[in-house]
């Protein structure tokens, strides 16, 4: 199993109620996974949780055999480097940076033999369909484009996972359509586990299993079939109207 979440809760100290509410969650390698539920029900804690950004107040986050947050802040940081891939809806690229350089950053960060990073950015500005752009900046792409570098950026240090937050929420259709048919292709070809974040019912459908979030809980996991979205937006609906 490749991340193992166990009796995990938390609440920040402002808040009234815990966002996560002692989830249980198992993801296989290799898994697509789409987290849907209302706006503030916690997803995005849950997703940082999962990275180790964040400190549970109970329970056990296992990514890769590694308990997460039994290791020294330093180990974490590095797992959480060389294991896990983050995108964000936002890009967070570094302006100052062009594409390539941006993509080269983690594997720089990491000391990576500069033969080995020229490679790995040459494969990945093909994966990601971004030639001619390797000396662009980012406020010279466009959002599909920038997504598109912060998704080659996530994949340098060739991750077990990759946590995405929204990562069509500043995308109109056509790009979100690019941006999903990417990450669907890493999923298929390279066995790829994604774990994604999404207001958008569409975005979901390209998961082969979708969790219903709402209140810190798991409401419903539903592993669908292709094409099969109307069960899960019916069970969408009715999550959303109790
Ligand atoms: N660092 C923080 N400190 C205090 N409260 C926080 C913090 N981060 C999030 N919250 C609160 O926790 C709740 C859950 O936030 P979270 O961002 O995880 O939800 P979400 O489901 O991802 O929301 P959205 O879909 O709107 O992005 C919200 O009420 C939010 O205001």
């Amino acid at each position: 199993m490749l991340i193992v979440m166990e009796g995990l809760c938390k609440r920040y100290p402002s808040g009234e109620r815990p966002v996560v509410d002692g989830v249980n969650l198992h993801v296989e390698q290799g898994e697509f996974v789409a987290v849907m539920g209302p706006s503030g029900s916690g997803k995005s804690t849950l997703l940082n949780l999962m990275g180790g950004f964040d400190s549970p107040d109970q329970g056990k986050v296992c990514v890769d055999g590694l308990s997460l947050y039994d290791l020294s802040e330093k180990r974490r940081t590095l797992i959480r480097r060389r294991k896990i891939g983050f995108v964000f809806q936002n890009y967070n690229l570094i302006p100052t940076l062009n594409v390539r350089e941006n993509i080269a950053f983690p594997m720089a960060v990491d000391r990576c033999p500069r033969e080995e990073i020229q490679m790995r950015v040459k494969q990945l500005v093909q994966d990601l369909e971004l030639e001619g752009k390797e000396e662009s900046f980012p406020a010279e792409l466009s959002g599909g484009q920038q997504q598109r570098v912060a998704i080659a950026r996530a994949l340098s240090m060739q991750p077990r996972v990759i946590l995405a937050d929204e990562p069509t929420g500043n995308l109109d259709r056509r790009r979100s359509r690019e941006v999903l048919e990417i990450l669907s292709r890493l999923h298929r070809k390279e066995r790829l586990t994604i774990v994604m974040v999404t207001h958008d019912l569409s975005a979901a459908g390209y998961a082969e299993r979708i969790l219903l979030y709402k209140d810190g809980r798991i409401e419903s996991d539903i592993r669908q079939s292709a094409g099969d979205l109307q069960h899960v937006l019916e069970d969408f609906l009715t999550i959303l109207r109790t």
